[in-house]
């Protein structure tokens, strides 16, 4: 596995967003405890979580895009990359999107501890579909990441099949099924803390980007 990241990454990373704050709910908190617990053995890993890419300063971001990503490269206003960030952790504490995830090497599993503000509603009380898929993506894309580098998401199918209510904590489980040349697939399910509602399953597929295509 790739070293995590870690006290060589510049300073705009160090403030690790995937740690407890006092907008979180009392089941965050207990769940990010369970886990911090699974990983003293080292079977889990704790995974840490910036604003920002691996590659934001202005020159490795370029580097990266011309690289990757020459066709949309094309199209990207540079001045403009400076000033992105990632949309999952733009939001104030507790209003938006707040959750950590934990990795298993073994199982190939990353799990996501997620708690939905009040900024993402969709039907009145209940969380809006396309937070929950932002968040499916993310750990699934985060799982892919790990597993084989730069990656981007080409396939993902989403049954959303209990409302998430607004403000709860749910548990999103994902799995690398297997691997096949560039292409990953890669499943996941939305529970409840208790495991006994089941909101939402998804099945995606993710391609290693392949910097001799002009995609
Ligand atoms: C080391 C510790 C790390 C810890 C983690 C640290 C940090 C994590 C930080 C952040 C994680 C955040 C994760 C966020 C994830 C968010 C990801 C995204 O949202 S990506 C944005 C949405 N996706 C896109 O915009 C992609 C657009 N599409 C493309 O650019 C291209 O289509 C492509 C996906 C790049 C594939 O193009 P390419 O030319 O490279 O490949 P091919 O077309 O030749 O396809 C290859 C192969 O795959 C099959 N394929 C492709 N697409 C599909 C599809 N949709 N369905 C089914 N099959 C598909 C294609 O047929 C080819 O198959 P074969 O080779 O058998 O012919």
């Amino acid at each position: 596995m790739r070293p995590l990241a870690g006290s060589y990454l510049p300073e705009f990373f160090h403030e690790d967003h995937s740690l407890p704050k006092p907008s979180w709910s009392k089941d965050m908190r207990l769940l990010f405890d369970q886990f911090m617990k699974k990983c003293e053995d080292g079977s889990w890993i704790h995974l840490p979580s910036y604003n920002y890419t691996l590659f934001q300063r202005s020159q490795d971001i370029s580097a990266f895009i011309h690289a990757y990503l020459p066709t949309a490269s094309k199209l990207i206003n540079e001045e403009k990359l400076l000033q992105a960030k990632i949309f999952t952790r733009n939001f104030e504490d507790g209003l938006g999107f707040e959750y950590v995830m934990f990795y298993n090497d073994v199982e190939k599993r990353v799990v996501c501890v997620f708690e939905g503000g009040p900024y993402l509603q969709g039907m009145p009380g209940c969380l809006h579909g396309g937070a929950i898929a932002t968040m499916i993506d993310a750990t699934v894309g985060t799982s892919a990441m790990i597993a084989e580098g730069i990656v981007m998401t080409a396939n993902l199918n989403i049954n959303f099949k209990r409302p998430v209510p607004l403000c709860s904590v749910v548990l999103i489980n994902s799995q690398l099924d297997k691997i096949e040349g560039r292409k990953l697939f890669i499943s996941c399910n939305v529970q409840s803390v208790d495991e006994k509602t089941l909101y939402t399953e998804a099945t995606s597929l993710f391609i290693k980007l392949d910097p001799e295509k002009q995609v």
